[in-house]
C-alpha cells in the first residue's frame, strides 16, 4: 500500500490548533492510582498496515489502558469458545454508563455488550472457566498478539482498583444471582481488575490491535490472531459499543471502530489501512478522553479517512 497522507504533518496541525483550547476534562480519580498521572500528557501513534509509523508527543510512554484491554479479552474468549459466548453477553449498544447497574436488573443479568463493565466481567468469567492459569494465560495471549514480551499488568493499579471497585462488586453479585457468573466472584474480579491494569504505550497499542485492521492477521508478525469474520465482528462491536453512551457520537464525529479506557487511552481502527492510539488522561463526562476524541475527530475530518 502506498500511503499518500502525511499523518505526521496532520498531527502537528491538529495539536497546534488545540494549543489554545482548554482541556475541560477531568482525570479518573475513582481508581486512586490513576489520579497520580500527569494530566497534561498527550501521545499519538499511527501504524499503517504496511508498518509505517507516525508518532507525536508521549507516544512511547506506558499508561494504564483500562477498558481498551476488553477488546483483547473478548478476542481470546471468541477464539476459545466461538459464538457460544453470545448466549451470555449481547452485541447491542447500552446507551448507559460503563458501570451502570440499571439495565442489568431489567435484562436479567445478561449485559448488553462485552465492553461495558458487566459484559467484560462475564467475559472474564468465561476465561476463568476455560483457562488453566487465567491471569498468566491471558497475559501470554496479549504478548503473542502484540509481539511484545514486556507487556505487563500493573500490580499497583489492579490492587488500587480492587480496594475501591464497589460498583464492579455490585455488578458481579447481581449477575451471580441471575446465574450468569459461574465461578467464584473474587477470582473473576481478580482477572477483571488485572485485565484493566495492563500498561502499554500508544505505539504498543497500535501493534497489539493491528490484527483488527487486517482481517485478523497481525501484518507485522504475520501471526493469525482470529478469523476474518470474527475480526469483522469485533470491529462492529467496537463501532456500536466502544464508547458507552457516547458510541453514537464517536461514530458520528470520527467514523471509525474504536475503544476507550478511563486511563485516557483510545484505540481506533481503519480496516485495511491503519490502527491509531491516542492518550490524553483527562476524561469527559462519559468517561472517554476529552482531547483523544477531539484529536481523532480532527484527523478523520482533515484526511476524509473514515469507514463511511
Ligand atoms: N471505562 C473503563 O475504562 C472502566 C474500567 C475500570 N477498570 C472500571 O472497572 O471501572
Amino acid at each position: 500500500m502506498i500511503n499518500t497522507i502525511d499523518y505526521q504533518k496532520i498531527f502537528f496541525e491538529i495539536t497546534s490548533d488545540f494549543k489554545e483550547t482548554d482541556d475541560i476534562g477531568t482525570i479518573a480519580t475513582y481508581i486512586p492510582e490513576l489520579g497520580k498521572v500527569n494530566p497534561k500528557k498527550l501521545g499519538i501513534h499511527l501504524t499503517t498496515i504496511d508498518n509505517q509509523h507516525y508518532a507525536f508527543g508521549d507516544s512511547e510512554e506506558s499508561f494504564s489502558i483500562q477498558s481498551v484491554a476488553k477488546v483483547l479479552s473478548l478476542t481470546l474468549a471468541l477464539k476459545i469458545m466461538g459464538g457460544e459466548i453470545w448466549k451470555r453477553v449481547g452485541v447491542e449498544p447500552s446507551g448507559s454508563a460503563f458501570n451502570s447497574l440499571v439495565q442489568l436488573e431489567y435484562e436479567k443479568g445478561i449485559p448488553r455488550n462485552p465492553f461495558i463493565n458487566a459484559g467484560a466481567i462475564v467475559i472474564c468469567d468465561i476465561l476463568v472457566s476455560c483457562l488453566d492459569k487465567p491471569k498468566q494465560d491471558l497475559l501470554t495471549f496479549i504478548r503473542e498478539t502484540s509481539g511484545i514480551d514486556s507487556v505487563n499488568y500493573s500490580y499497583q493499579v489492579a490492587e488500587s482498583e480492587k480496594k475501591c471497585g464497589y460498583r464492579n462488586y455490585a455488578l458481579v453479585n447481581l449477575m451471580k444471582d441471575f446465574g450468569n457468573i459461574h465461578n467464584d466472584i473474587d477470582i473473576v474480579l481478580d482477572l477483571y481488575f488485572y485485565l484493566c491494569s495492563i500498561e502499554m504505550t500508544c505505539k504498543q497499542l497500535t501493534q497489539s490491535f493491528m490484527f483488527l485492521a487486517s482481517g485478523g492477521v497481525n501484518p507485522i508478525t504475520n501471526q493469525s490472531v482470529i478469523s476474518p469474520t470474527r475480526a469483522k465482528r469485533i470491529n462492529s462491536v467496537m463501532l456500536m459499543c466502544g464508547f458507552y453512551d457516547e458510541a453514537g457520537d464517536f461514530a458520528f464525529k470520527v467514523g471509525l471502530p474504536g475503544k476507550s479506557g478511563v486511563g485516557g487511552g483510545i484505540v481506533a481502527i481503519h480496516p485495511g489501512k491503519f490502527c491509531i492510539a491516542v492518550w490524553s488522561p483527562k476524561l469527559n463526562a462519559n468517561g472517554n478522553s476529552y482531547k483523544g476524541m477531539k484529536v481523532l475527530e480532527a484527523l478523520t475530518s482533515k484526511t476524509q479517512c473514515s469507514i463511511f
